[in-house]
């Protein structure tokens, strides 16, 4: 197999836009919660006009969502914290632009409703898994926070959650009625405030709180209180079973004064809040993780009309993370891979062959960089360096890179030349090592690979003395344009004689598949002489 370059790899050109994130497990819960607390990050009151940090969520391609386990709670980490801040409402303001937005500038409470209920469900898809059957109970009360509530359970249900809906308080409008026999034809369980468990946890994993939001006013009134209070006294994290579950609010934490927050302080303390249009002054005293803003329909002359500052939205997404993600508790990363058994069975006889066959699964996983190795080599004097490299070829010959010969990888390898370099393909629970002896590819082959290269790679390869000091970026932009101008006529550059291939000829390949409990697979080929010829022996190693 030959690769040519990586972006040439299939899928790698099917990326959606922006999107890493962090995902931790179920365990972990415990760790976030005790690590982010009261925490640090709470909005502070004395700022003027009640701004807020912001920061930008980065998404990234589905293909890396394959596998998530119950709940898996998935961060988003903070590309860019900048100095930008973000505006707060007061419910007047709240209610002003309501009816602006519905009056002046011709939205429908339908459509509007709609944006929001979508803005709702795609922030929980942002940080809460829906595989294994994540049980979601939306709590939705009688006006348009309910609304919401019924909006967001319809596209949950698509995104494939389990939900059911408690909507105690109906409302004949078409509007409200229209969802309702939406959610109806989808078979979603409207449950009465009865049928409900004390403890909401035992029978859901996520409890939506849809129930009031900017015109809640007074306190909350039958059945709401006991909804309220069934919610406020929840048991978020169960220290025995380690499962995690999650309290969401629709843009005002039910039963919390909209400017003052929970004055009380014995109500809702929600894990995220998802503020809709702009968040409301309560929202100052949310300290839970995950802060979204949603409601992606603010135009520019309500902007202006009340000075609003709004985080952009990333891409094309219907919701934006306000705010510092929760730190993580380093050692409580943990993942329990699940995966098909590997099985001797049906390995290939030959370990290119097998390596073909998974790093053909790779490349159709849509993984980024499926080529990445680590190469790591050892001076005579045993002291051994790792790093990345492409790899750009493998056939039963062995595993090509190309590099530069006056490198440190290439000083090693002249020294010593045995070295091993490893496949991480983590989204598949994969592992691939690859040891064995190494030597330089032809002339020729190496002259057509670095001929294949963009031009300004070739530029930048020859202006590069890998691994020796530079004073500045300048020394490397200098020499690279000088080399520029001198090639501008589109001549042949030459490959220089300090840059080529290695090929590493494998005599110990294993395969490694991440199984429940740490019981990996693990299958391992080495090369052994039998009667002067060598063949391939395969054997199981333990985890
Ligand atoms: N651009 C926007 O702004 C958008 C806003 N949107 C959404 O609309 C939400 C605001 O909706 P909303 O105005 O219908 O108010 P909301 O709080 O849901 O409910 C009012 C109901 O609650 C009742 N009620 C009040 N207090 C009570 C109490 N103590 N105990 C019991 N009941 C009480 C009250 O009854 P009343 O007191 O009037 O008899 C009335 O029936 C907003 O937060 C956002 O989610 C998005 O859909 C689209 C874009
Ligand atoms: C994703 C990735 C791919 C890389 N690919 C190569 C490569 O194909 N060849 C190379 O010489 N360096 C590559 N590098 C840079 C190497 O990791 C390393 O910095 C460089 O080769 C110098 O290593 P050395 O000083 O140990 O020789 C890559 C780095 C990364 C992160
Ligand atoms: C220093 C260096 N050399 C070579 C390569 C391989 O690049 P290409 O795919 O253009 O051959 C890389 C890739 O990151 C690199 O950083
Ligand atoms: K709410």
């Amino acid at each position: 197999m030959q690769i040519l370059r990586s972006r040439a790899l299939g899928s790698a050109s099917s990326w959606l836009p922006l999107a890493t994130k962090l995902f931790i497990p179920q365990s972990t819960a415990s760790a976030v919660a005790a690590a982010t607390g009261v925490s640090s990050w709470a909005p502070s009151p004395e700022l003027p006009n009640h701004y807020f940090p912001l920061s930008i969520v980065r998404r990234r391609p589905y293909s890396s969502f394959l596998r998530s386990p119950p709940l898996r709670r998935r961060f988003s980490p903070l590309v860019g914290m900048g100095e930008e801040r973000i505006s707060y409402l007061s419910q007047r303001e709240a209610a002003e632009i309501d009816g602006i937005l519905m009056g002046s500038l011709g939205f429908s409470v339908d459509q509007l409703m709609e944006l929001a209920g979508l803005s709702v469900a795609s922030s929980i898809a942002e940080v809460y898994s829906s595989n294994d059957n994540c049980r979601i109970l939306v709590l939705c009360g009688p006006g348009n926070n309910g609304g919401d509530g019924l909006v967001a359970a319809r596209h949950l249900y698509h995104f494939g959650y389990q939900t059911c809906i408690c909507y105690p308080k109906r409302t004949d409008k078409p509007l409200y009625s229209g969802l309702v026999t939406q959610l109806e034809s989808l078979s979603i369980p409207f449950l009465s405030v009865e049928d409900l468990p004390q403890n909401l946890f035992d029978k859901f994993d996520i409890i939506i709180d849809a129930i009031f939001g900017f015109s809640f006013h007074g306190a909350p009134r039958p059945p709401f209180d006991d909804l309220i209070g069934r919610i406020a006294s929840l048991n978020y994290i169960d220290i025995e079973t380690q499962s995690s579950h999650a309290v969401i609010s629709v843009d005002i934490p039910s039963g919390w004064h909209v400017e003052e927050g929970d004055i009380s302080g014995d109500g809702i303390k929600p894990d995220m809040l998802v503020s809709l249009t702009a968040p409301k002054l309560c929202a100052r005293k949310f300290t839970g993780p995950h802060h979204f803003l949603g409601g992606r329909f603010v135009p520019p002359s309500i902007k202006d009309k009340f000075g609003l500052q709004l985080p952009p939205y990333p891409g094309a997404s219907m919701c934006v993370r306000i705010g510092k993600p929760p730190s993580v508790v380093i050692s409580a990363l943990r993942e329990n891979y699940v995966s098909p058994e590997f099985l001797e069975n049906e390995v290939s006889a030959d370990p290119i062959d097998q390596f073909t066959k998974w790093f053909d699964e790779a490349v159709a996983a849509g993984l980024r960089e499926p080529n990445a190795m680590a190469l790591s080599t050892s001076s005579k004097d045993g002291k051994i360096s790792s790093r990345i490299v492409l790899l750009k070829g493998v056939d039963k010959e062995g595993f090509v890179w190309y590099t530069n010969y006056g490198s440190r990888k290439a000083q090693d390898l002249s020294e010593n030349p045995f070295a091993a370099l490893l496949f991480h393909w983590n989204s598949l629970n994969r592992q691939v090592r690859v040891e064995g002896s190494v030597g330089k590819v032809s002339f020729e082959e190496s002259d057509k690979y670095f001929h294949s290269r963009p031009r300004g790679s070739q530029l930048g390869a020859v202006v590069s003395k890998q691994s020796t000091p530079l004073t500045g970026r300048d020394v490397l932009h200098d020499a690279y344009r000088e080399l520029d101008a001198k090639y501008a006529d589109g001549g042949v550059i030459p490959k220089p004689d300090y840059w080529g291939g290695y090929r590493l000829k494998p005599n110990l390949v294993e395969f490694w598949q991440g199984q429940t409990s740490r019981l990996h697979d693990r299958i391992q080929y080495s090369l052994k002489e039998v009667e002067g010829k060598n063949s391939w022996h395969i054997v199981r190693l333990a985890p």
